[in-house]
């Protein structure tokens, strides 16, 4: 990939988490998973969130991707309150404006990467010639050009994430959330698609949050927010030509 051009985060609030809140029951207990988590991402901005397994991470990116209702405060995007839409709207703005990366691919087997980018972008009412074209260059950006016409299984699992992440994206989402999204592969892969992804982010003006257990990963983005407790907490912001260290990140993150 380039060299990242666009080094810092725009200042624009694209997705706003305003106190959110959510119980689950397990038997005959409560439990308190998010206590008014709030948090701002701006546009080019990618954010770790990070925060011991079974702290709220899923939970917390379901919310912020209108996949589960918050059981108290809101989401915003680009300052429209998303919380109260219903069904359709919430389908459209998922469908629109948030791209979603799991931990496994996901993508449809017996489809091609070519036609697994261009599936969200069909949905979406895109013409196939347009789509095409918009999955082609996607698929150039993640070096996976020559790769096109092959299905998942045909691809090595960095090349899966890579189509994953140009999917998600297929359709200029103005979020993109992500849950441990390298969490699957060795740990040179991990490092790669995670650094192309930063600088998509980067370059494109998504405001991103990344949910992952890897500090020295976390610590390369912008910043680092942290679920403690159900209150989410900046552990870390990068600074200037810096990045912010993965040492202190791990153990304020503790
Ligand atoms: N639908 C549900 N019903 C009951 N409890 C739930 C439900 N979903 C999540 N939980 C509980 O909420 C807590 C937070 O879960 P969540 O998956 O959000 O954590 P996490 O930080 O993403 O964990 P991990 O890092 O292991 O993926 C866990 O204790 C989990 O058991």
């Amino acid at each position: 990939m380039k060299t990242v051009t666009r080094d810092f985060a725009g200042t624009r609030p694209v997705l706003q988490l305003v106190e959110l809140e959510r119980t689950y029951v397990q038997g005959n207990r409560t439990l308190d998973v998010l206590r008014r988590a709030s948090a701002e991402i701006c546009d080019g901005e990618a954010v770790a969130l990070v925060g011991p397994s079974g702290s709220g991470k899923s939970s917390l990116l379901h919310m912020a991707g209108l996949l589960e209702k918050p059981g108290g405060g809101a989401v915003l995007l680009n300052g429209v309150d998303c919380t109260a839409l219903n069904d359709k709207d919430r389908t459209r703005v998922r469908r629109n404006e948030i791209g979603f990366v799991y931990q496994s691919h996901n993508l449809l087997p017996e489809f091609s990467a070519l036609e697994n980018v261009m599936m969200p972008q069909l949905l979406a009412g895109v013409r196939r010639k347009d789509a095409k074209e918009r999955a082609l260059e996607l698929l150039s950006t993640f070096g996976l050009y020559e790769r096109a016409s092959h299905r998942p299984a045909e691809l090595s699992g960095g090349e899966q994430q890579r189509v994953a992440i140009a999917r998600a994206v297929a359709n200029s989402p103005c979020v993109l959330l992500a849950d441990e999204p390298t969490g699957n592969l060795d740990p040179h892969t991990a490092d790669r698609v995670f650094d192309e992804l930063v600088f998509f982010i980067r370059n494109s003006g998504v405001a991103a949050l990344i949910a992952t257990h890897n500090f020295e990963l976390a610590g390369r983005m912008d910043r680092v927010l942290q679920l403690n407790d159900g209150v989410l907490v900046e552990v870390s912001r990068r600074t200037a030509g810096g990045e912010a260290d993965a040492e202190r990140v791990e153990q304020l993150a503790k």
